[in-house]
């Protein structure tokens, strides 16, 4: 049995007999490397980056293109630092897996340092600091979820913790924007030095709303006189501070027992899915599809790695933009976010699965070929024709890869004015009519379905977490299967709620749309797929 702390360049053998790839570096030197001159911080230590961001880093590291491990910071989940780093060295496999049932295994060194970024752990909170004052750091890549960006309430109000950062002292800032707004003050006041920060995470014009984000808590300081406008126009100088957008795309679900248990038979040890109390799934291995790709915008005014040698395209913003709206707001995630809905509706506890119900599949094919697709620029970089096709016929069916609608359905708030918003403001700005729209507004009703918490088969079950869930579930709670309800009286207060839809409903013509789904899917236990047969059906 091998263990991810054994030493892999003295029993490499071992190593390669579990099937397992090595690192052709040594940690030790990585590690002292970013000690001395860190080049690359990550925020949001999760399952993403331990699957591709950490591979991308350890080819470099392996070709004698990048010197310095990542230093990893989470804000949030001091139990990923404690629980997932710590223990392991920093070290995790990550497993690939084909639709064949191979599975290519290599074990990850090229994490530094796993640091709890926090004003409540001081070792931390002055030790990233100091990251930030070094003049090698070249740039900062981030998968903290789409809800770490948030400053503002469902009113687009900032909210109390944003409130509060802006009011108090940088030192003391607390929300993900403040504390990183008060690291690039540090990098400010240590030389006006340069820095890029690319936001990976899954939404439209992602640098910009982290921009955005940063410089609401900078010139929240600014009019209360505690940083200067040198400050300010030093983040707004993207010769000084760069926020590259970026798309990213490999299908990463959580940790699984399935995969646990193959490793554990082909001689891997560490095979303990830790559940953190801040609810991350993680484990000391990641489990991963073979697709992959990573479209970042060149934009490093402080430098970057040959990042291009492992793989990353580095292209213009027009282009990134295209391919993210592409991959985010048309071909894949919107696909997804549905089989989320009806999958965890449906009583599904597996996507491959989902993939072997013909209606199902009639949705997402309605969804992506007839309604995303007609209003989607073509990247160029990437066909979206032949992107869905192999989205629908190899990567949702990969048996292999363990994902459930329940990973996907977390915080579905969150996404939906990027999963469908965006396709409804191309609609409403070319003109073209909606009349012919069946998939979105069957997902919208299905959605404010999956709040009941009910599922089709008249069962409860636990929805998958979401920020808004409090607020939104009490409008639906009152209803009942089999109950006459004004539909559009119930779910006037989700449906108008701009945070959630900021395109008018009304002004696409599909509030009524969705009003009649959600009717026909309260009908009584079973009519979600029958209303789901009904409107796209095979
Ligand atoms: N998993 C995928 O298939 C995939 C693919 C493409 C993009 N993404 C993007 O990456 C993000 C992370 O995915 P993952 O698979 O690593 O998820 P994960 O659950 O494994 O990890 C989430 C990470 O974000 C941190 N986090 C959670 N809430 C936070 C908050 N409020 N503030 C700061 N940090 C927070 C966690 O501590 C953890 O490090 C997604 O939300 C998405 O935007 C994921
Ligand atoms: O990561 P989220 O929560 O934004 O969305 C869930 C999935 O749709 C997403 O993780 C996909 O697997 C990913 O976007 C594929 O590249």
């Amino acid at each position: 049995m091998v263990h991810l702390t054994d030493d892999y360049r003295r029993d490499s053998k071992a190593f390669a007999e579990a099937g397992i790839a090595v690192p052709k570096f040594d940690q030790q030197q990585v590690k002292q490397a970013a000690a001395d001159a860190p080049v690359w911080v990550h925020f949001g230590g999760g399952n993403l980056f331990r699957c591709f961001h950490a591979k991308i880093a350890q080819e470099l590291l392996d070709a004698g293109e990048l010197k310095a491990g990542v230093v990893v910071a989470e804000t949030y989940d001091d139990g990923v630092v404690e629980q997932a780093y710590e223990p392991f060295d920093n070290r995790f496999l990550q497993v690939v897996m084909d639709e064949a049932g191979n599975y290519d295994k290599t074990l990850i060194a090229s994490v530094a340092d796993a640091i709890y970024y926090n004003k409540a752990n001081v070792a931390g909170w002055d030790k990233l600091k100091k990251v930030f004052e070094q003049p090698s750091l070249q740039f900062v890549t981030m998968s903290i979820t789409e809800k770490g960006y948030a400053l503002r309430d469902v009113n687009g109000n900032l909210n109390a913790a944003a409130q509060a950062d802006i009011a108090g002292d940088p030192e003391n800032a607390a929300t993900n924007m403040g504390a990183i707004a008060r690291l690039l003050l540090a990098r400010f006041n240590a030389g006006k030095l340069p820095i890029a920060m690319v936001s990976t995470d899954n939404f439209s014009e992602n640098g910009k709303r982290f921009e955005e984000g940063v410089l609401t808590i900078a010139k929240g300081w600014l009019a209360n006189g505690t940083v200067s406008q040198d400050f300010v126009d030093y983040l707004q100088n993207p010769e000084m501070v760069s926020f590259p957008w970026s798309m990213i795309d490999r299908i990463t679900p959580n940790p699984a027992e399935s995969v646990a248990t193959v490793l554990k038979d082909s001689g891997f040890d560490d095979t303990d899915i830790i559940h953190t109390a801040k609810h991350t799934n993680i484990a000391p291995f990641g489990n991963t599809e073979v697709t992959h790709y990573l479209v970042i915008e060149d934009s490093f005014p402080n430098g970057r790695p040959a990042l291009d040698k492992a793989g990353v395209i580095l292209t213009s913003r027009d282009i990134v933009n295209d391919a993210d709206q592409m991959k985010v707001t048309a071909c894949l995630n919107p696909l997804h976010t549905s089989l989320a809905i009806f999958g965890s509706l449906l009583g599904y506890t597996s996507i491959a699965e989902e993939t072997q119900n013909p209606d199902l599949v009639a949705l997402i094919k309605q969804l992506g070929y007839n309604e995303d697709l007609p209003v989607v620029k073509d990247p160029k970089i990437i066909d979206p024709k032949a992107f869905i096709d192999e989205l629908i016929n190899k990567r949702l069916p990969n048996k292999n890869i363990p994902d459930t609608p329940q990973r996907i359905a977390s915080d579905t708030s969150q996404k939906m004015p990027i999963r469908y918003g965006v396709t409804l403001q191309h609609y409403l700005d070319s003109g073209k009519s909606t009349a012919d729209l069946k998939a979105i507004p069957l997902i919208i009703a299905g959605w404010c379905r999956f709040l009941m918490a009910v599922q089709d088969d008249g069962q409860a079950f636990e929805p998958s977490r979401d920020p808004l869930l409090s607020e939104l579930q009490p409008y639906v709670a009152d209803v009942k299967l089999g109950d006459k309800v004004d539909a559009h009286a119930v779910l006037k207060p989700i449906l108008t709620n701009k945070s959630i839809f900021p395109v008018d409903l009304d002004a696409v013509n599909l509030t009524k749309k969705v009003e009649d789904n959600f009717t026909a899917m309260i009908a009584g236990p079973g009519a979600v797929a029958k209303t789901l047969h009904a409107v796209v059906g095979a």
